[in-house]
């Protein structure tokens, strides 16, 4: 039987404590304000530096821990900060400025506020409210900055621009979505010789990833990167159509769909915990309880990840699993079994009939979310590598040709138009010839970050073969989806793209067909008008979108 498990009372014990903790905080954020009043004037004393300290200092290790990991991460940076200081390490000419902390941890609070976290669990990082994704730059040259800023809007990034390290504390640390920082960006003179000990401590407030850039191409550079907290590094000169691919990868852009989980389990109480904290971290998740549903809950709710108790009255896991497994496509689902059996030799059993894993029970809820996180990804991954094209990410020619089918189908149901553009490179034989098949992938490479940035997570986009693309845009009649592309056309003509130590842009010509101007249209046909459409462009002189002509 399923372990029995309170958590309505863990739960509003939590709230209380919570409650408790939110009214204590009103006091110390007021006393840590007026602590900072009096280091602001003409001589502090060390007694209220040391105070401030002190507050800051609790405030770091207590905030997380009740719900408010934000103001925890960004009251560690200025306890940092001070310490520095108290130090001496702070340059002695600017002192210290503390006119905008007390901003900065009733930001972080309002953050977190609205991002309210269970069990102290750190809710899903994404500030892309707007749709945009937020990029700090650090570096130091300006000009250099200016030009891989605008690059990276064009491929949908919003870029700010740092110029030392000094003023990273401008940041809001809570709406960053990535730093990108020039190693040599540091305010100390000799700055090649920077190591981690220098960048660790300045970045540890940002809970984002990092990308490192530097001059040089070296093992050390990059485990310097890494030693500092960065997840990828980028020598210069900088290429930053594949800075922005990296970028956009790190990021999941626009792949950001729940993980669907499914919890079996006949305690309904252990259930909703786990269904309560999966949600909390951005699943979705639905729970079964009666073994007999199986088959049809499985069929409609699709899950990526079975949560699986091991013994389920009348019934065990392993025999659910095994059931499964008799249908091709349920066969390769990932299994956690949920339990409380610690004999090594039934979980060895009931690994080898099918399961990936065991949770012990009670849940851990960190645990319990990471394993979650990182099955679904990892099958994500695999079933990427399946039907994605190597050097774009997007579909390969099959299962865009597919997903046409599958489109083409759902648009007789419901009537709902849906537009096919197809797109190519214009003169990109040239490019090959210039500047040699190598620089040719990478412009074919960031056509595909580029289609990926600019359209909806429900757009289908595939390479189509060579430098050719396929693009399905559900709901979209044509005359929107021409605007679209057209947009898009003229963005792209604006990358700068480098080979043989010269600079070169390219352009894009498509043509676009939808399926209410054509109703009589099987899926090839389709296809056929909107490459018509594109040879229009072509013929006209590239660069531009063309409508396919109704019959
Ligand atoms: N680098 C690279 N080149 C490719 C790849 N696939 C196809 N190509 C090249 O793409 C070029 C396409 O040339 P064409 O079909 O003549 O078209 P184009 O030069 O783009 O001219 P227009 O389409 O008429 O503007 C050929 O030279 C192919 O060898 C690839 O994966 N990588």
């Amino acid at each position: 039987m399923a372990d029995s498990f309170d958590t309505q009372a863990l739960n509003s014990r939590l709230d209380s404590l919570k409650t408790a903790y939110r009214q204590r905080l009103e006091r110390e954020l007021a006393e840590i304000e007026s602590a900072m009043g009096t280091a602001r004037g003409n001589a502090p004393n060390n007694d209220t530096m040391q105070a401030l300290h002190h507050a800051l200092h609790r405030l770091a290790g207590s905030a997380g821990t009740f719900g408010f990991p934000q103001l925890g991460y960004q009251a560690r940076a200025l306890e940092r900060r001070l310490a520095d200081h108290l130090e001496g390490k702070e340059s002695q000419t600017s002192g210290l400025s503390t006119t905008h902390w007390a901003e900065l941890l009733q930001k972080a609070l309002r953050a977190d506020e609205r991002r309210e976290s269970a069990l102290g669990l750190e809710s899903q990082s994404t500030s892309d409210t707007d749709g945009q994704r937020h990029v700090w730059l650090l570096e130091r040259d300006v000009m250099l900055a200016e030009y891989v800023g605008q690059q990276l809007q064009s491929f949908g990034f919003e870029v700010k621009h740092l110029r030392d390290t000094a003023a990273l504390n401008q940041c809001d640390t809570t709406s960053t979505d990535l730093l990108i920082v020039d190693h040599r960006a540091s305010t100390v003179e000799d700055s090649e010789t920077v190591g981690s000990d220098y960048w660790k401590p300045l970045l540890a407030a940002f809970h984002c990833p990092i990308i490192f850039t530097g001059s040089e191409d070296t093992f050390h550079a990059r485990l310097q990167a890494v030693r500092s907290g960065a997840r990828g590094y980028f020598a210069k000169p900088l290429d930053v159509p594949q800075l922005a691919a990296y970028a956009a990868r790190l990021l999941k852009m626009k792949d950001g769909e729940p993980e669907r989980v499914l919890i079996i389990e006949d305690d309904a109480t252990l259930a909703k915990y786990c269904q309560h904290i999966l949600e909390q971290a951005g699943m979705k998740v639905s729970c079964l309880s009666e073994p007999e549903k199986l088959l049809q809950v499985v069929s409609e709710f699709d899950p990526e990840l079975i949560l699986m108790d091991l013994s389920l009255p009348h019934v065990s896991g392993v025999e659910l699993v095994a059931v499964l497994s008799q249908f091709e496509r349920w066969a390769h689902l990932p299994i956690v079994y949920l339990s409380a059996e610690s004999s090594p030799q039934k979980r060895t059993e009931a690994l080898m009939t099918g399961g990936d894993a065991f949770l012990e029970k009670p849940v851990d809820p960190k645990l319990l979310i990471s394993l979650s996180q990182s099955r679904v990804r990892r099958v994500r991954e695999l079933k990427h590598a399946m039907t994605r094209d190597g050097l774009t990410g997007l579909m390969t020619h099959a299962s865009i040709k597919e997903a046409l089918e599958a489109e083409w189908q759902s648009s007789k149901r419901t009537a709902k138009a849906f537009s096919v553009v197809m797109l190519d490179i214009d003169h990109f034989k040239a490019v090959n010839d210039r500047y040699g098949h190598a620089v040719g992938n990478l412009v074919i490479s960031a056509v595909g970050t580029f289609l990926r940035q600019h359209f909806r997570a429900t757009d289908r986009l595939g390479r189509y073969g060579g430098e050719e693309f396929a693009l399905i845009l559900p709901g979209c009649i044509a005359e929107k989806a021409v605007q679209l592309v057209d947009e898009l056309r003229e963005a792209f003509a604006a990358i700068r793209f480098f080979g043989n130590n010269k600079q070169f842009y390219c352009t894009l010509s498509a043509g676009v067909a939808d399926s209410h101007q054509f109703p009589n249209a099987v899926p090839d046909t389709l296809i056929e008008k909107a490459d018509q459409a594109l040879y229009e462009a072509k013929h006209s002189g590239r660069n531009q979108v063309c409508l396919a002509l109704s019959d």
